[in-house]
């Protein structure tokens, strides 16, 4: 089995960013939206000068204005842009039009989550499904119930998109998830240790990750 796709999200400083850039994630993601973990544009292109990485960046928004995710794409070599809000179909096209990389929808998992893959597939590259938590839009360290997941697995194979869960993954848990075989995970508060990332959740999961690798070889 291969390794499957890592996110590790909410980097807000530079220490964060150097404990997530020495990981196995693919994808390393930034909060431009309303939350504790809202990060300056400006400062973010200031870190990621200081390491070396090779990391795809992942710019999280929720329901932006096209001024704040051009003020972001201006300062910051972003990779991705995942739209977590409840975005239209016309605003990801009109963004996908003037942004060369990768567009994901989250979207939260609940009844008609299917449906909604449906509705957004032909204007995206991405899912990251995640758990729909009261007032919050994500990073809420809250997982849903995971029997739902080959469903999503099989909608995105089906559309050939990339499908990453998210919500409350931890170092706890995480075996249980890759047990499903997501295509991807994406972390945030499960490698975190008071509200900063933490290498040593970060190895835990990696730890779990590679036993995963290892063992459905
Ligand atoms: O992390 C946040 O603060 C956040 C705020 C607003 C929208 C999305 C946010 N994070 C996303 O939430 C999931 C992971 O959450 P967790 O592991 O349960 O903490 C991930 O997709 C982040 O990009």
């Amino acid at each position: 089995m291969n390794k499957p796709i890592i996110k590790f999200c909410g980097v807000q400083s530079l220490n964060d960013l150097k404990v997530v850039c020495h990981s196995l994630a693919d994808y390393i993601g930034f909060i431009f939206a309303e939350s504790k973990r809202k990060v300056d544009p400006l400062l973010v292109a200031e870190w990621l000068k200081e390491v070396d990485t090779t990391k795809k960046v992942v710019a999280v928004f929720v329901n932006p204005i096209d001024e704040e995710i051009e003020n972001v794409l201006k300062h910051v070599p972003v990779d991705v842009i995942q739209f977590h809000g409840n975005e239209t179909i016309d605003q990801i096209r009109r963004i996908g039009h003037s942004f060369d990389g990768q567009l994901w929808k989250a979207l939260h998992h609940h009844d008609k989550t299917i449906d909604e893959m449906e509705h957004y597939h032909s204007v995206i590259d991405g899912f990251v499904i995640d758990s729909r938590t009261k007032g919050q839009w994500g990073g809420t360290g809250v997982r849903f119930d995971w029997d739902a997941v080959p469903k999503y697995i099989d909608l995105t194979n089906r559309l050939k998109k990339l499908c990453l869960i998210a919500g409350g993954v931890n170092e706890k848990n995480i075996s249980e998830l890759l047990s499903l075989h997501p295509q991807g995970i994406d972390l945030s508060s499960g490698i975190e240790k008071d509200q900063k990332k933490s290498s040593e959740k970060v190895n835990k999961i990696e730890e779990r990750v590679l036993q995963y690798v290892n063992i459905s070889r």
